[in-house]
């Protein structure tokens, strides 16, 4: 009988952002040590002697996408939606380094949809993504389901 397993790995980077049109704090840029939960489905290899035998998926592999695709072009960015003005900072190219420009408002909800865009294309076909959770704070979390987005 077909048995599906999940598997969970749990990220962690540093990230800014600010929400331009907020009605409060948030509008200004601010930081956040953001925990990412990525939760990934499938049957388990069977095949005797071979290096992934008893896996959904080898933690390193998801690992390794993960990092790619989120954690890598994140970490340590200052994430603004395009057309936020910066321009009082200066022209300083260690400064502004890292600056993600996303035409969407850099909320955990949107975060965590655009993760699941970039997670899914990746993932070898025999796994699926089931779920993210995307903590912004200790007490602020958006998750995303592909079971509510069929
Ligand atoms: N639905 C959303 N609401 C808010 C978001 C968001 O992404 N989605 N983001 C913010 C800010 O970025 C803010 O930094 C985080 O909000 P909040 O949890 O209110 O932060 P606090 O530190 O004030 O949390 P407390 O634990 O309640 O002190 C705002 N809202």
């Amino acid at each position: 009988m077909k048995q599906i397993i999940r598997i969970t790995k749990i990220f962690r980077f540093e990230m800014a952002h600010a929400l331009p049109g907020y009605n409060g704090l948030c509008r200004h840029i601010h930081g956040h040590s953001y925990q990412l939960e990525v939760t990934a489905s499938g049957e388990p290899d069977n095949r005797p002697g071979h290096g992934g035998e008893g896996m959904v998926l080898d933690f390193a592999e998801l690992k390794a996408i993960v990092q790619q695709e989120v954690i890598q072009p994140l970490d340590h960015a200052l994430m603004l939606k395009e057309g936020s003005m910066v321009s009082f900072i200066g022209n300083d190219s260690e400064l502004l380094g890292k600056i993600v420009w996303v035409p969407w408002q850099p909320t955990c909800e949107n975060m965590v949809l655009d993760f699941s865009r970039r997670i899914n294309g990746k993932l070898p076909e025999h796994v699926q993504l089931c779920s993210l959770k995307l903590y912004e704070t200790d007490t602020s979390y958006a998750e995303w389901y592909a079971s509510d987005n069929l």
